[in-house]
């Protein structure tokens, strides 16, 4: 069994329980009580290169990468640093993440806010709203292409922004036909867990320009941002570097300050 197949097993099993527990009808309350959604398209395309800041406690590549008591704190250091939005791993088994910091994440900033997980049904969508997220994550490698486009348009029909990851030329052609906004190109190879950011580089010019497109993971500061951004990156997502450093906030704006360079200007905004 591969490594997404294993994450998604266990997905499937906590998502059991949380069905149990609150109703389709339950959470269509709380999601229609929470704040309006955010513009997530906007927050990631401008005339600088933007950064998404994940809160990450493990990984199945690394194990444990930070305790991460307190969430929120964390990701208000981020926006403090100019972080565009704030990626908040919820997946429990691997990655040590859950709901209840999606929720204090959004109460403590107000940027937009990801919720990533492996997503495969609409009810995981009214969660996310419910619990403030303003973007979710759709992992092609792990729909099939039905399931693909039914959960974009359920996603954008109530008010979420889908940011949509793919791996290789394949997946990023079900992206598009899919009708993606945005596109993350995953670096992480989920079979072997390496990173080849030459992914990007490979992926980024079958991706049309009126198409979101982000350079995630292996970013490990600002020579990385730039050098994705000079392959055509609108924005990076970065997890372990920041998670792992002594200062978050400052290590955010080094990023930023580096995609803000007038010479990365071009064609973008
Ligand atoms: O991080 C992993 O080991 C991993 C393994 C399998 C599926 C997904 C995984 N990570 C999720 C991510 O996409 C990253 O957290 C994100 O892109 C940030 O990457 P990094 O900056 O390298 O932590």
């Amino acid at each position: 069994m591969s490594v997404l197949d294993e994450i998604i097993e266990g997905v499937r099993e906590d998502l059991a329980v949380r069905q149990e527990r609150v109703s389709l009808d339950e959470l269509k309350e709380r999601a229609a009580k929470a704040p309006r959604a955010k513009d997530g398209l906007a927050a990631l395309k401008g005339d600088s290169v933007r950064v998404i800041c994940e809160v990450k406690r493990s990984s199945p590549s690394k194990g444990a990468l930070a305790a991460i008591a307190d969430p929120a704190a964390l990701a208000a250091s981020y926006e403090a640093g100019g972080g565009a939005v704030i990626s908040v791993l919820t997946e429990q088994r691997r990655f040590g993440g859950s709901l209840a910091d999606l929720e204090a994440v959004r109460a403590s900033v107000d940027i937009p806010v990801l919720r990533k997980d492996f997503m495969f049904s609409a009810y995981q969508l009214w969660e996310a709203r419910a619990h403030g997220a303003d973007i979710v994550l759709l992992i092609v490698a792990a729909l099939e292409q039905e399931a693909l486009v039914s959960l974009i348009e359920r996603a954008e029909s109530i008010g979420l922004t889908p940011l949509v990851e793919v791996h290789d030329e394949e997946e990023t052609e079900r992206a598009l036909d899919a009708g993606a906004k945005i596109i993350g190109v995953n670096a992480r190879n989920l079979k072997t867990l390496e990173v080849d950011r030459g992914n990007f580089t490979r992926i980024a010019p079958e991706i049309p320009d009126h198409v979101v497109k982000i350079a995630e993971s292996g970013v490990r500061g600002p020579h990385d941002l730039i050098a994705y951004a000079n392959d055509g990156a609108d924005a990076v997502l970065v997890g372990e570097s920041l998670v792992t450093g002594k200062d978050p906030r400052t290590a955010v704006s080094d990023l930023v300050a580096a995609g803000a360079h007038p010479a990365l200007r071009h064609g973008r905004g």
